[in-house]
């Protein structure tokens, strides 16, 4: 099957990038970001797009995109944070290996970058953050096939982690 060996998934400042690129170095594949597929296409920032598209049409423009693009990507895909949660993408993720980066709220708030990265997160970053983990925690799981805890955890061991779970899934295609 086309596609990716990998698909990180996990809520914006979960270590998706960070970790996907180290990841990738390891298995010598190439890395890709899906929100830099988006912003190549849509000439814009992602966090800026749902700003200006609203929500509703930002999912529809990540799913036709992503649609595309599955196919062309080999190495490892981090996606954007709520891509999981726009309708019919869960669908499109059923026959790769995801996994899913948890972080806990307290975690996350510490993590740099976040809310000018996210300017949707605002007036209040603590209270959105607090509402969108509790609402995507479990769509995540569900299209995950691994969960990697993060928190507390520097972005090697993670890796590391996410590795692992590649191995396991290999054998167990095997046997
Ligand atoms: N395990 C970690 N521990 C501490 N800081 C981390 C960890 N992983 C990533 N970071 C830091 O948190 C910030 C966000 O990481 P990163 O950009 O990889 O997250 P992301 O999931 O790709 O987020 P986004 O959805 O915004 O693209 C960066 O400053 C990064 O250095
Ligand atoms: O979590 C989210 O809803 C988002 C995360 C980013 O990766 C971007 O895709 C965009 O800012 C939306
Ligand atoms: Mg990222």
């Amino acid at each position: 099957m086309r596609g990716p060996v990998l698909i990180l998934v996990g809520p914006p400042g979960s270590g998706k990038s960070t970790v996907g690129r180290l990841v990738a170095e390891r298995l010598g594949v190439p890395f890709r970001d899906f929100d830099a597929d988006l912003q190549r296409e849509q000439g814009m920032e992602t966090g800026e797009l749902v700003v200006q598209l609203g929500r509703e049409r930002f999912q529809e423009v990540e799913r036709e995109t992503l649609v595309r693009v599955l196919p062309e990507h080999t190495g490892v895909l981090a996606l954007g944070g709520g891509t999981p949660t726009a309708p019919g993408v869960p669908e499109l993720l059923e026959p790769f290996h995801v996994v899913f980066l948890d972080v806990e709220l307290e975690h996350l708030l510490r993590r740099e970058g976040l809310v000018p990265l996210h300017p949707w997160l605002l007036p209040n970053p603590r209270a959105h953050l607090r509402k969108l983990l509790a609402e995507r925690r479990p769509v995540y799981t569900a299209v995950a096939d691994a969960v990697v805890p993060t928190s507390g955890r520097a972005p090697e061991e993670v890796a590391e982690d996410v590795l692992a779970t590649l191995t396991t899934s290999n054998e167990h295609q095997a046997g």
